[in-house]
């Protein structure tokens, strides 16, 4: 597959998978989403390859989520709402080596959710983290939400989702969202040191120590899949539209009138 929206590079046992879309903030399209997962993929399958860094080209976004600008009612890929999420989500917790997010900016939306899935996650001081669907007629009605609250616990995973505010690196880290937060000129070289680390390990005990962490949160997988149904019927409503259009528009949304 030739790669149009992300960058593959194996250093030193580490493949780097960035998602080359800064103009868009790295928002994902259709397309990003199926070079994503036959990366990873790929890099899943190399025995060259002990670990998998999941990044976002340039400096202002790790990525904000799905393309608003391909989001009408659908967005303009494969799956149950134009985007294989769900297959992104699966190749990242079912690759047997561990994927550790890079995030030197913005990880929103959709991109909070990668963090949120990948093994581990090593933040710059300047990133920034957040939840935004319900400001954007969005939601992800599967690990984003239920893992989210694993991994920074039930009453935080609510206040990012009903409040949709950002939080800062260091927020994060106090959060459990992030594993350790640098100064941003030293972000190459503490991933690369968490990949040499890595590197030394037995990849077999890594491998089943993945598959074990994942058991317990394997029921969310089938939710998710489910979920996807709904948020495609919630997509073609107008309180939905509404939120894509304002953010089109720059505008505060007007959602109060779609109230039940
Ligand atoms: C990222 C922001 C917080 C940055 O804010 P700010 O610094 O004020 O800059 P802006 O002026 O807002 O933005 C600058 C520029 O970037 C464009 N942009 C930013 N994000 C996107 C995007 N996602 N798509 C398209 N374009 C984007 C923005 O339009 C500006 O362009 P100009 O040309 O300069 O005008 C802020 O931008 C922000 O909050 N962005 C919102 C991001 C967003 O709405 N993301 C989508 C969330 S919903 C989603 O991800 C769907 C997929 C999903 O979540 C999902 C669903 C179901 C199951 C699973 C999933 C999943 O996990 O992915």
């Amino acid at each position: 597959m030739n790669y149009d929206d992300i960058l593959y590079e194996v250093r030193d046992g580490a493949a780097w998978v960035t998602i080359n879309r800064p103009d868009r903030m790295n928002a994902f399209r259709g397309r990003t989403c199926d070079e994503l997962i036959h990366a990873i993929q790929k890099a899943a399958n190399d025995r060259e390859v002990g670990v998998i860094v999941l990044a976002g080209a340039g400096e202002k976004a790790f990525c904000t989520g799905g393309d608003q600008s391909a989001h009408a009612g659908q967005y303009d890929g494969r799956g149950t709402i134009g985007l294989p999420v769900e297959e992104l989500h699966s190749a990242i917790r079912e690759a047997p080596k561990p994927v550790i997010a890079r995030v030197q900016g913005y990880a929103i939306g959709g991109g909070n959710v990668l963090c949120t899935l990948c093994d581990l996650t090593i933040a710059s001081e300047r990133a920034v983290f957040g939840q935004v669907g319900p400001k954007v007629g969005s939601v992800d009605p599967g690990y984003g939400t239920a893992l989210l609250a694993r991994v920074v616990g039930e009453k935080k995973a609510r206040e990012m989702w009903y409040l949709c505010r950002r939080y800062t690196a260091a927020e994060a880290l106090a959060m459990g969202l992030v594993n350790t937060v640098v100064p941003h000129e030293r972000l190459d070289d503490e991933v690369a040191a968490w990949c040499a680390e890595i590197m030394e390990k037995s990849p077999t005990a890594i491998a089943i120590a993945k598959r074990s962490f994942n058991m317990d949160t394997a029921h969310q997988g089938g939710i998710a899949g489910m979920g996807l149904y709904a948020l495609k019927l919630y997509y073609d409503t107008e309180e939905s539209r509404e939120g894509v259009r304002a953010f089109q528009e720059k505008r505060k949304p007007e959602f109060r009138k779609f109230a039940k």
